[in-house]
């Protein structure tokens, strides 16, 4: 379970103060598909970076499972973000000059898994994402915008986080490939209980996660009620 509680991210623009986050609290439940929908420059991106403790708020807090962030030391934080988290970030680049499956192999070293299982679960994981079988042993920088996020997001899958924060996951991707890695989201949320928040311009995956919400000028309003959500991530 996460729980977002009063946070506020400021930053200093010229002689102005901007407020991205402004006061946001909300609660997800451990294994819930939530989606943040918004104008650009809403505050998305900086909302999502507080929750993977990639940047620290101004103030307020996110407690996963009890735990608090902003009472966690660095050291720890590190680990949170390492073990309890897969990010699918845009500025979160892959290792261009690894192939696809040393990348999603990467995450499980860290983790201490033997050099088999790993590449093994990397071997499954590209597939699960449809990346064609001849490109998992191809380097990153020859491999294209929508092959290079699907190996994004069987490398964020590798650990089998608790919780996932993707910032566009369906954006560079055709309709197809869209479609099923929606499906897969919503696979892992329901049958492995993983958290996943995605922040989209993607209408149709927005319609299919259970928990809708809309971030205008840092301001976090829910948009769905939790009986229609249900109706349609299980119809
Ligand atoms: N490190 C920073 N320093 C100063 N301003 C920042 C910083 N990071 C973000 N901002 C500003 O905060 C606001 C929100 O940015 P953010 O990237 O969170 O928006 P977003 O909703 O994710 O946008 P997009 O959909 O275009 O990715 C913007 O006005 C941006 O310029």
């Amino acid at each position: 379970m996460i729980e977002v509680k009063n946070l506020v991210r400021t930053f200093k623009s010229g002689d102005r103060t901007i407020k991205p986050v402004n006061d946001v609290s909300f609660e997800l439940e451990q294994g819930t598909l939530a989606s943040i929908v918004g104008k650009s420059g809403s505050g998305k991106s900086t909302l999502l970076s507080l929750l993977g403790a990639l940047d620290k708020p101004t103030s307020g807090d996110v407690v996963v499972n009890g735990v608090s962030l902003a009472s966690m030391p660095d050291a720890k934080l590190t680990n949170y973000r390492r073990r309890d988290i897969g990010f699918v970030f845009q500025q979160f680049n892959l290792i261009p000059n690894l192939s696809a499956v040393d990348n999603v192999m990467l995450p499980m070293e860290f983790a201490g898994v033997r050099k088999a299982a790993r590449l093994e679960r990397a071997r499954q994981l590209l597939e699960q994402v449809q990346l064609d079988p001849d490109k998992h042993v191809r380097r990153i920088n020859r491999l294209s915008g929508g092959e290079q996020q699907r190996v994004a997001i069987a490398r964020a899958l590798a650990n089998e986080p608790k919780l996932i924060l993707a910032d566009e996951p369906t954006g560079n991707l055709d309709e197809q490939t869209g479609e099923h890695i929606i499906e897969l989201l919503s696979a892992l949320s329901r049958d492995h209980n993983t958290t996943i928040l995605v922040v989209t311009h993607d209408r149709s995956l927005a319609n299919k996660t259970e928990r809708r919400f809309r971030l205008q000028q840092g301001r976090l309003t829910e948009e769905t009620t939790r009986t229609r959500a249900t109706a349609a991530v299980t119809g």
